[in-house]
């Protein structure tokens, strides 16, 4: 009989180099930086700023991009419920699929800030996440910018498909985005304007820093 998937015959093998160890080495901490929001809210543009940000000050980061990430890794996922559900944290029905709570949870272990930027839109998804990571190890980045902005940007034409019922599911038209209700840092317009990407990554650098994420 096949022991293969039976997890009582699968045995943890205890590394010898700790993730106390490489975090000295890279004098940071290994976290997960995870920015939710609508599809044109700017969470790639804020990843990759903070990003070279981070990159600038010295500290070792990596980003996974959801559209990204659908390229390669989970290209085979579509927008259902289900799929969604399986993008960001693996149901444990599809061995085949990989999760990029999952992942972003082993580039946090490996002591690096990974910035994963997802829709992620269902709130028990994002939980599910924060829940793999030990104790304030998981920052979440609401991108909470108003669906009428989103829309208007539309830079890859999604929302006009949407509108016009030749994509099914979209999230915000007619797939629920369920906003955070305890996310670390939320970022929004001021007095009606946009922040600038660096503005932007500025004040999650800066609540980084108050955190003691850039030090070991
Ligand atoms: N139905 C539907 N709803 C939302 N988004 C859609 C859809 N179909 C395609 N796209 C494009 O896929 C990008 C979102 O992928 P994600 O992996 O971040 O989505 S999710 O977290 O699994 O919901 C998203 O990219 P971003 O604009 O960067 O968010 C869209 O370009
Ligand atoms: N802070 C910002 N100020 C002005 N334009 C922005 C800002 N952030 C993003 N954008 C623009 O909005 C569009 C969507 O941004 P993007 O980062 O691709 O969003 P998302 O990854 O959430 O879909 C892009 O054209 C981008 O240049």
């Amino acid at each position: 009989m096949s022991t293969v998937g039976n997890p009582a015959n699968i045995f943890w093998h205890e590394n010898p180099v700790r993730k106390v160890e490489r975090e000295k080495l890279l004098n940071q901490q290994g976290c997960v930086v995870w920015i939710t929001g609508l599809s044109g809210s700017g969470k790639s543009t804020l990843a990759c700023s903070l990003g070279r940000e981070l990159q600038s000050r010295g500290k070792l980061s990596y980003v996974l991009d959801g559209d990204n990430l659908r390229h390669g890794l989970n290209k085979n996922l579509g927008f259902s419920p289900e799929s969604r559900t399986e993008n960001i944290r693996r149901t444990g029905k599809c061995i085949h699929k990989l999760s990029i709570g999952e992942v972003a949870n082993l580039f946090a272990d490996a002591g690096l800030i990974c910035i994963a930027s997802l829709i992620s839109p269902y709130r028990k998804d994002r939980d599910a996440c924060r829940a793999l990571l030990p104790d304030k190890k998981f920052i979440e980045v609401f991108m909470n910018m108003p669906l009428q902005l989103c829309e208007d940007r539309d830079p890859k034409g999604l929302y006009k498909l949407a509108r016009e019922g030749k994509i099914k599911g979209f999230t915000g038209i007619d797939d629920p985005y369920e906003p955070p209700l305890n996310c670390e840092i939320e970022l929004q317009l001021k007095d009606g304007v946009v922040p600038t990407p660096h503005e932007m990554a500025g004040q999650v650098v800066s609540y980084m820093e108050n955190e003691g994420f850039l030090e070991a």
